[in-house]
């Protein structure tokens, strides 16, 4: 059997877009490595003898980071960790085969590891396990995830992978030992063998992914189980799927290049670059004693500062399962620090061991104590990665030099000359009066020349708070739901991130503004109520309100008003406006829609600044010039569709989505089908005509993508096509569509097909079931939903469906980002949108749909 067949195949239509497009060998010449050529000794290992010296191996080997970006990415851990389900999410995250050691091992030696077992004796099988798991290893150094089995558990092969992780990322994915004990149906002994010998996997790997429970799992939470048929599968991993694609985003390097955000007005910026941001303080102790509601912390910063306060032999572990908890929960960019002085002996060790441990779960910044031996600086910068590095300083004892001590600008000297990403400088001031000599040394930075480090600065404490509110830049913040915790140098945040932005109402850096959906029938919107109730969470005083609309003149009187803030954009006008508006986002250009105008304010001296200056200027009133245009409505379909595309279903070259609608929406849907990586594209409308202009447009932004080489696109050069008629049979060089978006609308609009709209059933016949999207949120179930329910019954094909509620509301926390600047709370959001739909049954009948 060759090779190249060892792709796992879950089902037929298992992920391998690199595959297909002929990229599976390694980038460069080298067939061979150069692991390859140094003969490995082989050692008999069976489990019952690993667990004796591995885990006082050396420390986890850290690698060469960044690694090769094609680098293939191996997965280690025990049975029922995960790594399965976690491997096909992760080769559907970077586009890349999945290789699992089970069917390589049986494509190389022809029989499956049972028979293998069986015929040959326990010797022979693991000795020749251990080789073929190299071989596996070694044949499929790019481009590929790997799933490695038992095998990772023997000495031998352990040290083969300390190697391989000189050149390769090599993800060791633990899961809640107690899960893993009902699983397997484990007695205490065998789990505390199983545990022991898990842990020496920390050893030979350089990454770490705790595999969390899904809470939304019902039934048996094997994530591995065979149940991918069930129409409930693609719920089951929802949140691993997101957890573990951005995971592997990170530690890959390809979350810089994933093209999802294109905005300067999007909170894809990184964080330290955004204004008035702040960084909410969670020491690890009150997480490990289960103080910590994080349902209740939801926006309470812009990213996470976890602090490992007490150092223990536990400490990777509840250090890996804090960030895997706080990532889901929150989703925001966390950052590492710890307290050095809290162990004596080795400090700086153990203080290293502490921050290569969040390295390995990839957290994105690492704050590291700018007084540290120079050579665990340079061991830190050797490990970081795609982590940021930040050089922190605190000075602890008031009254020890304020901000014109030239220690300050010394210490910051050091961080650019340490080449760090950011630097974190903070005074425990005596008086209130220190801010005045804080803001003194802010503007002495920026006298500095050359480029600038990023500057996080401030005085902590009570007397410290004016600084804390003007300080642009992650000020520590607490949060009601956080217990108190005292730490010596004085560096404890006392305000929230609500306290900070009412303040700067109060004192005038931010302007109460209103906002408005406005369009030809916008009375009845959800919207106010889901921007309305994250202005409460958040602290903003502004207001959102409906406006009906009859022109664009409407729109131009508005600007009129200083203290507009933004508007939300309803059909008919989502394409129409594109023409007047001053700049775009490239998604809303790509579009040719928007769903979203964000004013351009001119300075006191009447000059427009860049795209850049406007979105630090967010939530401040000011003369409008003219709008930035941007389209969240794809973020919404885009997001609801990977989040409810099952593995079997995950995007390749050959995959195909159906969009029905001409207007908008309808183009949003498209779009978002491109940014999946949808190559086969058919669009359906009652009016062809208007079929066909959307179809036109973005083949011809298809051609200029691929610059103008039609032979990216197969089968058919042209990737969006017409489906003319419903009575039409589905086109016979295609698979039938997996992915389904109706943005059907009131068929006075656009000529579209009316509310009434079913599918035919020919078309409905993908075997692997997919998704549909229901884009009309005015009527409970739609007549698609009603259709597409039935035949799931009937057929028990896996089919999700997603009403038009939840795109709005992924929509909307994207239009509330961009608007505001701030991180939406999503789920205060979606609250609200519910306890809206239940106040007022107007919502609930049937009627026209007018706002799609
Ligand atoms: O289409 C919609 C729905 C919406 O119009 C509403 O009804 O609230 C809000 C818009 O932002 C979005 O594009």
């Amino acid at each position: 059997m060759e090779i190249g067949s060892t792709v796992e195949h879950a089902d037929q239509n298992v992920c391998d877009p690199a595959s297909q497009r002929g990229e599976s060998m390694p980038p460069d010449s080298g067939k061979t490595s150069p692991l390859q050529k140094e003969k490995i000794p082989l050692q008999q290992s069976s489990l019952a003898t690993i667990h004796d010296d591995t885990a006082q191996r050396s420390q986890p080997p850290v690698g060469g980071r960044p690694f090769h970006p094609d680098a293939s990415l191996v997965l280690i851990g025990i049975r029922a960790s995960g790594k399965r389900s976690l491997g096909l999410i992760a080769a559907t995250a970077l586009g890349r085969r999945f290789v699992t050691e089970d069917h390589f091992f049986q494509s190389i030696n022809g029989l499956s590891r049972q028979d293998y077992l069986k015929a040959n004796g326990n010797g022979r099988f693991h000795a020749q396990d251990i080789e073929t798991s190299i071989q596996m290893l070694e044949d499929n150094r790019y481009k590929c995830v790997i799933e490695c089995g038992l095998v990772s558990l023997t000495s031998s092969f352990q040290d083969y992978l300390r190697q391989y992780c000189e050149k390769s990322p090599v993800v060791f994915v633990l899961r809640d030992m107690e899960q893993i004990k009902i699983l397997l149906n484990l007695d205490g002994r065998t789990t505390r063998m199983l545990e022991h010998g898990n842990m020496t996997h920390r050893n030979c790997s350089n990454f770490e992914f705790f595999n969390l429970e899904d809470q939304s799992i019902n039934g048996s939470p094997d994530s591995d189980a065979a149940d991918r048929t069930s129409p409930k599968y693609s719920f089951k991993l929802r949140n691993a799927q997101a957890d573990f694609s951005s995971f592997v985003r990170f530690i890959t390097g390809t979350h810089s290049a994933r093209p999802t955000f294109d905005s300067p007005f999007s909170l894809d910026i990184p964080v330290e670059l955004r204004a008035y941001t702040h960084a909410l303080f969670l020491p690890m102790s009150k997480f490990v004693t289960g103080n910590i509601d994080f349902d209740s912390l939801e926006s309470a910063g812009d990213l996470l500062e976890i602090y490992v306060d007490d150092w223990g032999s536990s400490t990777s572990e509840h250090l890996s399962k804090m960030v895997a908890v706080a990532r889901r929960a929150l989703r925001v960019p966390i950052l590492l620090s710890a307290n050095r002085r809290a162990s004596e002996q080795s400090a700086s060790d153990k203080y290293f061991a502490i921050m290569l441990q969040g390295l390995r779960l990839g957290v994105e910044y690492v704050s590291m104590d700018l007084d540290l031996e120079n050579s665990v600086i340079q061991r830190l910068k050797a490990a970081k990665g795609y982590t940021k590095l930040i050089g922190n300083y605190v000075n602890g004892i008031p009254g020890e030099g304020g901000w014109k001590a030239s220690r300050w600008m010394r210490l910051y000297n050091k961080a650019v000359a340490l080449k760090l990403d950011l630097v974190r400088l903070l005074n425990n001031p005596i008086s209130r009066h220190d801010n005045e000599a804080w803001s003194w040394f802010v503007e002495e930075l920026k006298g500095v020349p050359g480029p600038q480090l990023v500057s996080i600065t401030y005085n902590t404490g009570l007397q410290g708070r004016t600084s804390q509110i003007i300080n642009p830049t992650l000020t520590s913040v607490t949060h009601p739901g956080v217990p108190t915790v005292e730490i010596l140098d004085g560096s404890a945040p006392l305000l929230s991130a609500r306290d900070i932005t009412k303040s700067l109402f109060d004192c005038f850096v931010f302007d109460s503004l209103e906002f408005l959906i406005v369009g030809a029938n916008v009375s009845e919107s959800l919207s106010p109520a889901m921007h309305n109730a994250a202005y409460d969470w958040l602290g903003l005083r502004h207001h959102y309100n409906t406006r009906n609309i009859n022109s664009w003149d409407d729109i131009e009187e508005l600007a009129r008003n200083d203290r507009l803030g933004g508007l939300s954009i309803v059909q008919p006008y989502k394409v129409r406006v594109v023409p007047k508006l001053k700049s775009l986002s490239g998604h809303a250009k790509a579009i040719g829609a928007v769903n979203t105008l964000i004013p351009l304010r001119a300075n006191s001296s009447g000059v427009v600044p860049s795209l850049q200056v406007q979105a630090q200027e967010r939530n401040r009133a000011g003369p409008i010039m003219g709008w930035f245009g941007e389209n969240t409505d794809f973020i919404g379909i885009m997001n609801c569709v990977s989040g409810s595309l099952s593995p079997r279903n995950a995007i390749q070259p050959k995959t195909t989505a159906l969009v029905i609608g001409a207007g908008g929406m309808a183009r949003a849907a498209v779009y978002a089908m491109f940014q999946l990586g949808c190559r086969n594209l058919f669009v359906y409308n009652r009016t062809v005509e208007n079929t066909r202009g959307i179809v036109r447009h973005f083949n011809h932004w298809a051609m200029s993508q691929s610059n103008g080489d039609a032979s990216s696109y197969t089968p058919s050069p042209e990737p969006v096509m017409v489906l003319e008629s419903l009575t039409d049979a589905w086109p016979s060089a295609f698979l039938l569509p997996p992915i389904i978006v109706s943005c059907v609308t009131h068929e006075l609009l656009d000529g579209n097909p009316g509310a009434s709209f079913e599918m035919p059933e020919s078309w409905l016949q993908s075997p692997t079931g997919g998704v549909v999207v229901e884009m009309a949120y005015m009527t409970r179930e739609t007549p698609l939903v009603k259709q597409m329910k039935r035949f799931r019954e009937a057929t028990r094909r896996p089919w999700v469906i997603i009403d038009g509620i939840e795109t709005l509301i992924e929509q909307a926390t994207a239009q509330f980002e961009s608007m505001t600047g701030r991180k939406a709370p999503k789920r205060c959001m979606a609250d609200a949108v519910h306890a809206a739909l239940e106040e007022n049954t107007p919502y609930l009948v049937d009627k026209e749909e007018l706002l799609t």
